[in-house]
């Protein structure tokens, strides 16, 4: 599903032509297999959150290659990158990015907007999702007016209703207390292991790691014993 070769990231600061040069990733090589929950750990700044922001064309790659789904993604542009996340890719955050000024239902429907989905299907769909994720009582409801399990539930929906065979999550249960937690793992791998999702993970949280199937480490910009070396 993901295959990242040799990559190196770094950032410039500072001003041009007194720039410094910080060094984030370095020869980083794995594969996430179609159907895996890997979870990606490592210490503050070790370069988790910059391996995800590449894997998702967020920042392009100063060397490497990802392949994602089949596709070569490196050096798409940004339009390009846009239409393969709407197909693609779904993704989960800890601050859940909501728009605070939509309600529950419209949150969930965006992608299919952006999609050019029509206004009849993205209602029955939109439907579907909200109440699968048991959310449909509240679809009228604006962010600010649901709990913290219930925001992460209606971006959960958001990031499934366009059926990404991948999902992104940067500490998915970081804004949550434990029983919400509890209940968010056990829908990753409910979908996991009926919907085939594959789900790469970035967190700090053990009870999230020990879901995964697989755990890769970062460790200074490199992924380091234990963790996923395979050649490719
Ligand atoms: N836009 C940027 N410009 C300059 N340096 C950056 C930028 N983004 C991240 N860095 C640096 O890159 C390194 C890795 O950051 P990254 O956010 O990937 O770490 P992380 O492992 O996700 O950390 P955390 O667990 O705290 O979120 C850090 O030293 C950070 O200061």
């Amino acid at each position: 599903m993901i295959t990242v070769k040799q990559l190196e990231h770094e950032f410039r600061i500072g001003k041009k032509g007194k720039e410094t040069i910080v060094p984030v990733l370095r020869d980083v090589n794995l594969t996430v297999n179609a159907g895996e929950i890997v979870a990606v750990v490592g210490r503050s700044g070790s370069g988790k959150s910059t391996l995800l922001n590449l894997i998702s064309g967020y920042i392009a790659p100063v060397q490497g290659k990802i392949m994602i789904n089949g596709t070569d993604v490196t050096g798409m542009s940004e339009g390009e990158w846009a239409d393969f996340r709407l197909e693609n890719i779904g993704f989960i955050f800890q601050s859940f990015q909501l728009i605070p000024t939509m309600t529950a239902f419209e949150n969930v429907q965006l992608p299919l907007v952006f999609k050019g989905v029509k206004e009849v299907d993205r209602k029955i769909q939109t439907e579907t999702m909200l109440k699968k994720v048991g959310l449909w009582e509240f679809k009228d409801h604006y962010p600010g007016e649901l709990s913290g399990g219930q925001q992460q539930r209606v971006s959960i929906a958001r990031a499934l209703i366009v059926h990404p065979p991948l999902i992104l999550a940067d500490e998915p249960t970081g804004s949550l207390d434990s029983e919400n937690e509890r209940a968010l793992l056990s829908f990753i791998q409910q979908l996991n292991r009926e919907e085939n999702i594959t789900f790469l993970i970035i967190t700090h949280d053990e009870e999230v790691a020990n879901i995964a199937h697989r755990k890769i480490t970062i460790s200074d910009g490199r992924l380091v014993e234990g963790s996923d070396t395979d050649e490719i």
